[in-house]
């Protein structure tokens, strides 16, 4: 594995290519984005090289929110000239962060009274779900049952959220002043993917191929796109409906501000770009969250180096602890009414009694430090800067 530096913050850690004569190993370029290589966790390394191996890969990409996950490293991008992996978007097809701009000024937030008005959020949506899905150019029939209609326009479990922010600093004034954004009023951030429909999609594919990579000009890969994209589009149907139904409860309107999908396999460059847990830099403007206990960024992707990442960026802090090992440590140390308020003095609605542990914000890495990653690497520009208010996870125990 030869070990070499391409570009300022950018570690390439394998050239790879069968056939090389002075390299021997079978797994293709491997970039880490970061500027100490060391940081990264052993475990999530591993998963990426793993990745990097398979018969058809092109080019792997670590993010500096790079964390182990279930088999498949997440906070990385995967290319491939003529490949589809399903297994590599995952189950949660289209997850993706919304950022809104609400009428409420931030002096009149109280959070003791949005608290009491968000209720009943986590029952089914009484809109009408198949004229939404309709309107997005999806088919009714996303709407049944059995492909998650009922979970149209409901957040779901881990770590997706509905943040209330509020503007801690703006980094850009110029860049802030040009979106015609507003820095006194509250902003809310929304967190979820396309929920059953995902996982059914993934898991039919699973029984059909496994995890072989699909060509990509077969009718199987075609099929596959076909329900990815719908799932990809449905996500964004569900944000939206998240957002209006958060913002009717308490009585606001809203803008949204971006809308980004962070799972997702697209065309790029020729080829075909896996996004597992990474926010696209050629989608305009992102929102890169830390956890509920930390602030978030608003940020602008630099064109001019986001090859080098493959149009990629961190799409949150990323993990340090495993769910288990957070719910371990910080279970014997905080009872939960110490965790329903964060350092930043934010309020915190989780019901879920294991849940608020292993989301605990000791759980994550330093959002600060991925943020200096990804301008050190060249990949954005950060506009503004943003605190938590309130969170909200579940009201269901
Ligand atoms: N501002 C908040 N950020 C959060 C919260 N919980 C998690 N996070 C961040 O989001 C990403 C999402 O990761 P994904 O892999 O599930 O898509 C995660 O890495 C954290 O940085 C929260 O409550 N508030
Ligand atoms: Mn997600």
């Amino acid at each position: 594995m030869g070990n070499f530096l391409s570009g300022a913050h950018a570690r390439l850690i394998c050239s790879g290519g069968a056939g090389s004569a002075a390299n021997t190993c079978k797994c293709c370029e491997i970039t880490l984005i970061g500027r100490d290589p060391a940081r990264f966790d052993p475990l999530a390394l591993d998963q990426l090289d793993a990745t990097a191996r398979l018969d058809g890969m092109g080019k792997v990409v670590g993010l500096p929110d790079l964390h182990a996950g279930n088999g498949i490293a997440v906070g990385a991008a995967f290319w491939s000239p003529d490949r589809i992996w399903p297994h590599l978007v995952g189950s949660d097809i289209g997850c993706g962060m919304a950022l809104w701009q609400t009428s409420l000024p931030v002096r009149k937030f109280r959070v003791g009274q949005v608290d009491r008005r968000l209720q009943g959020l986590d029952d089914p949506w009484d809109g009408p779900v198949e004229d939404a899905l309709a309107a997005a150019g999806l088919p009714r029939e996303l709407g049944m049952l059995s492909l998650g209609g009922p979970s149209l326009g409901t957040i779901g479990g881990g770590n997706h959220f509905v943040e209330f922010q509020r503007i801690e600093e703006v980094v850009d004034p110029q860049r802030f002043a040009a979106l015609n954004a507003q820095e006194d009023r509250v902003w809310m951030m929304v967190h979820s993917g396309s929920r059953g429909l995902g996982q059914a999609i993934l898991s039919a594919q699973m029984d059909l191929t496994g995890k072989s990579g699909l060509p990509a000009a077969t009718p199987e890969a075609r099929a596959y796109l076909t329900r990815h994209d719908q799932a990809v589009a449905w996500a964004v149907v569900n944000r939206r409906i998240i957002a209006e139904r958060f913002l009717n409860a308490v009585g606001l309107s809203g803008e949204c501000r971006l809308d980004i999908t962070h799972n997702s396999v697209t065309a790029y460059r020729d080829g075909w770009l896996h996004r597992k847990g990474a926010a696209p830099a050629d989608c305009g403007l992102v929102v890169i969250p830390g956890s509920r206990g930390d602030f978030s960024y608003l940020a602008e992707p630099v064109a001019e180096q986001a090859e080098v990442a493959l149009s990629s960026l961190a799409h949150g802090a990323g993990r340090k602890w495993s769910r288990n090992d957070a719910h371990a440590r910080l279970s014997r140390r905080y009872k939960v009414a110490d965790l329903q308020k964060t350092r930043l003095s934010s309020h915190v609605i989780c019901e879920d009694r294991r849940l608020i542990f292993e989301e605990a914000p000791e759980a994550y890495k330093d959002i600060a430090g991925v943020i200096g990653d990804l301008e050190a690497a060249g990949l954005i520009r950060v506009i503004a800067r943003l605190r938590p208010l309130l969170s909200y996870k579940t009201r269901a125990s």
